[in-house]
């Protein structure tokens, strides 16, 4: 029989009824339907009430980054990826700065925007102005909405207005600015737009379409930076090489994409360790990086009168400790209690930090002995797994590779047939 994915009341089956169709579609046998039925340290039913569709869940493996020294303080910080080497590169960029001070972090404040998309309008200028000058009765508006983020402190700030042309005519973007304190906000502020949008229909006349957060955070921005020594990292060549590796991001789209990848490769991992929206920092991250016009490095390497490198990194961090999954995932809660956090600001100056540290060990070792070294040490490992070893073998193999630079899986089979027929 044809297989047809047309199944309507899907969502209404339960975990269990659900798991018996895609079993039965895919023709899993029993042994991958127990890998769905164990859910691990995320409760079935807690999972089922985070997303939709819910057939089980999936482990990430979580790491700690080690040596975080961030504004005086010592941080473990826990990371979930599935990469080989980046926990490694952290540890090893933050050993590195240790002695010079660690990180200095700062952040510009929490402010999210969401933004009204206005059409139809003849006189935008006009209009514009008719909105900045109603901005009390906005404040009002939004401030009504969200009773607990004023108590805590937060709620609307500001209003921007822009005009745009597009091949759909005149826009007029309202932009409500929020400060939206220890949530990430989203929903907060879109619930804001929702309720606004028709008052700024009836002041204007206009029609409007779209509201909705942007992921362009650009008015909460983390920075931090941190001293490396030319005697601690390994010389002035070193040091030159991981600055004209940042100019070469720096003036290249092609390059910087892999360079912001390799500082999304620490943020992603602790945003998403706290149970963060790894898309929304992700998106923020990338638009703030072409913000100029051109797609540019999120760090900066420079040296300092006394020779040292410096490198600092701007980068904008929607992150929260209330709302998303970060208060209901278990695991998010229990990382957060590692990082002792104690409010979104300090958790996104800390993963400002982590997104250095990484920048710095991908770099230095590109400038240097290459990626595949330190890199491909560790992802051996996950080759020799991929060719069959087990237990003791896992390590035996991964050695044998390093040691004969092919990490291959073909090598690592032909090695793991050796190891075997010893005995
Ligand atoms: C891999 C290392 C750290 C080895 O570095 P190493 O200098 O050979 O290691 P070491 O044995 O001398 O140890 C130095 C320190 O590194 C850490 N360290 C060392 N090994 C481990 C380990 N197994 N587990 C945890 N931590 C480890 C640890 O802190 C250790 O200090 P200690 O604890 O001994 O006092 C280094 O080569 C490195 O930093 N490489 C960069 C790796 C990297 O950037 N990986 C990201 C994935 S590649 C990618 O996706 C991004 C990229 C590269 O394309 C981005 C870009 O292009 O810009
Ligand atoms: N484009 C995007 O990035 C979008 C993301 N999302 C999702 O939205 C979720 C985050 O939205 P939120 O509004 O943060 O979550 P939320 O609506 O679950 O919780 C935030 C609310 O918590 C309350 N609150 C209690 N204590 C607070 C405190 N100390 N500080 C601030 N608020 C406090 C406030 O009422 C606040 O509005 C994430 O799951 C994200 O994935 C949703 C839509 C679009």
């Amino acid at each position: 029989m044809d297989k047809n994915s047309r199944i309507s009341g899907f969502h209404k089956l339960g975990i269990k009824g659900r798991l018996a169709a895609v079993q039965s579609f895919s023709q899993l046998d029993e042994q991958t339907v127990t890998l769905y039925e164990n859910t691990g340290n995320l409760p079935a039913e807690l999972a089922d009430h985070l997303i939709e569709n819910v057939i089980g869940t999936m482990n990430i493996p979580v790491g700690i980054a080690t040596n975080m020294k961030i504004d005086g303080e010592d941080y473990l910080i826990p990371m979930a990826t599935e990469e080989s080497s980046v926990v490694a590169a952290v540890c090893n960029a933050a050993r590195q700065c240790y002695d010079s001070g660690g990180f200095t972090t700062s952040m510009s404040g929490s402010l999210m925007i969401a933004q009204i998309q206005l059409v139809d309008i003849p006189n935008p200028e006009y209009c514009r102005t008719i909105i900045l000058e109603s901005k009390e009765k906005i404040k009002a508006i939004c401030d009504e909405c969200d009773p607990i983020l004023v108590k805590f402190g937060g709620g609307f700030q500001d209003v921007e207005v822009r005009v745009i042309d597009t091949p759909s005519g005149v826009m007029v973007v309202t932009h409500i600015i929020v400060d939206t304190k220890d949530a990430m906000g989203a929903n907060a502020v879109n619930t804001m737009a929702e309720k606004l949008a028709p008052h700024i229909e009836s002041w204007t006349g206009g029609k409007v379409y779209l509201r909705i957060l942007s992921n362009l955070a650009d008015k909460r921005v983390a920075r931090a930076r941190a001293i490396w020594t030319c005697e601690a990292i390994g010389g002035e060549s070193v040091r030159d090489g991981i600055i004209s590796a940042y100019h070469f991001a720096n003036f290249d789209p092609y390059r910087a994409a892999t360079h912001n990848k390799g500082i999304m490769n620490g943020v992603s991992a602790v945003v998403l360790a706290t149970g963060n929206d790894t898309r929304a920092v992700e998106a923020g991250a990338h638009a703030y990086a072409a913000r100029k016009g051109c797609y540019r490095s999120l760090t900066h390497w420079e040296m300092d009168k006394q020779g040292n490198l410096v490198g600092s990194i701007e980068i904008p961090l929607a992150v929260g400790l209330i709302g998303g999954a970060t208060k209901l995932h278990p695991m998010a809660k229990a990382n957060l209690t590692i990082l002792g956090v104690k409010t979104a600001n300090h958790l996104a100056r800390i993963i400002a930090a982590v997104g250095l540290a990484q920048n710095f060990s991908a770099i230095k070792s590109l400038a240097t002995v290459g990626i595949q070294k330190g890199h491909m040490s560790l992802h051996a490992q996950n080759i020799a797994m991929m060719a069959g070893a087990v237990g003791d073998e896992i390590d035996k193999i991964a050695q044998i590779l390093v040691t004969k630079s092919l990490v291959r899986i073909d090598v690592a089979q032909e090695e793991l047939t050796k190891l075997r027929a010893l005995g």
